[in-house]
């Protein structure tokens, strides 16, 4: 593998002061009172750090949707047969799924990135072929990937950025079996127990779930030494997962805004944040998945999420969204009067 100082790039955090100062009075500034505009006053803040204005303009919103297959679909971890990945890569593309009606709505670029289906597609435009090989390795019985094909996925990930045009990236994910690998890798690197951060994903059942929970115990001991961030995201990973880790790291790097979906999407974004810690500052948090896990994964990244709509679906569906509640908070810090420009008196004392 490429020596991981090559494929991490360093990730500053984003200490601007002044641009803080300037934000904060500038927001309490606005014809309101104080505070009164609640999680999007925090949301215009760190749009606000993040492209760094106190009038910030998003600009071409790309939603990238990264698809692979998982070996560890072999032990019946999900309701769904696997070729379900490569049928609904299909459906993204033709515009029937969630996803692709989201974003023909809200004017948001769709990609899907084929990062490792165990299927082969006939190119066209909109489908980026990325592929690492047709899907993982069965994790209960092995590494899911070899650190070689971990890197290419980081490194690809990476490259997809450049020439991206806009400055907000949204995050989506199609994989059968990818519930379980988000699962192995919050409960190896949050240090918690599998039975909390195991859920239905696709809609198991008690039965399937007791029998998930074990398939994951029993591959999480199976991969006593894959402790840190890059060695477990290679032995529980899946292709899709380690592109967006990859893909994050770069946005981050580029200063882009990062809206992270739910369960799977912020697994990747977990990774890339014990590898660069500073990411989390350019993420914003679309929504709280009904997944198990998910309130666990968004407590251990101290993130506030937007949105709480029972949501379970992946694909990019909470982030696509969540997108117009960015678009106003952009819009209010630009386009609000001041207590000063609109002649309103300010609170008494
Ligand atoms: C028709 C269909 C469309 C989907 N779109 C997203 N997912 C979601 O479900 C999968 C994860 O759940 P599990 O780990 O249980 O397999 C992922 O592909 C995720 O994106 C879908 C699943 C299905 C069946
Ligand atoms: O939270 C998610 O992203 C999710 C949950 C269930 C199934 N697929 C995705």
């Amino acid at each position: 593998m490429t020596s991981s100082s090559t494929l991490i790039p360093t990730i500053d955090s984003l200490e601007q002061p002044e641009l803080h100062a300037a934000l904060r009075q500038c927001i309490d500034q606005k014809t309101k009172p104080l505070g009164a505009l609640g999680q999007l006053e925090a949301l215009m803040l760190q749009l606000g750090l993040v492209l760094g204005s106190t009038a910030p303009e998003l600009q071409a919103p790309q939603l990238l949707v990264f698809a692979a297959d998982h070996g560890l679909t072999a032990q019946g971890v999900s309701a769904y047969p696997s070729d379900v990945t490569w049928q609904m890569v299909e459906n993204f593309l033709a515009g029937g799924a969630a996803v692709s009606v989201l974003a023909r709505q809200h004017g948001l670029a769709l990609q899907v990135v084929d990062a490792g289906v165990a299927h082969d597609f006939t190119p066209r435009a909109g489908l980026v072929n990325a592929k690492i090989a047709h899907g993982t390795a069965d994790a209960s019985q092995g590494p899911a990937m070899s650190e070689a094909q971990c890197g290419q996925a980081l490194q690809r990930g990476r490259e997809l950025l450049a020439g991206l045009p806009g400055n907000v990236l949204l995050l989506g994910e199609m994989g059968i079996g990818n519930t379980s690998a988000a699962a192995l890798l919050l409960a190896r690197l949050a240090r918690l127990p599998i039975e909390i951060c195991t859920g239905r994903g696709t809609g198991v059942d008690d039965t399937q779930l007791t029998h998930k929970t074990e398939v994951l115990a029993r591959t999480l001991r199976r991969h006593p030494d894959a402790q840190t961030p890059l060695a477990a995201l290679a032995a529980l990973g899946g292709f899709e997962i380690a592109m967006m880790v990859g893909a994050v790291l770069e946005a981050a790097l580029q200063r882009r805004v990062i809206v992270v979906d739910g369960f799977i999407t912020g697994a990747a974004v977990l990774v890339a944040a014990r590898l660069q810690p500073a990411v989390l500052q350019r993420c914003v948090f679309s929504h709280q998945s009904a997944e198990a896990g998910h309130a666990l994964m968004l407590r251990e990244l101290q993130a506030t999420p937007l949105l709480h709509l029972g949501l379970r679906l992946g694909e990019g569906s909470g982030a696509a969204l969540a997108w117009p509640l960015l678009q106003s908070a952009a819009t209010l810090l630009r386009d609000m009067a001041s207590f000063a420009s609109a002649g309103v008196s300010e609170a008494a004392q």
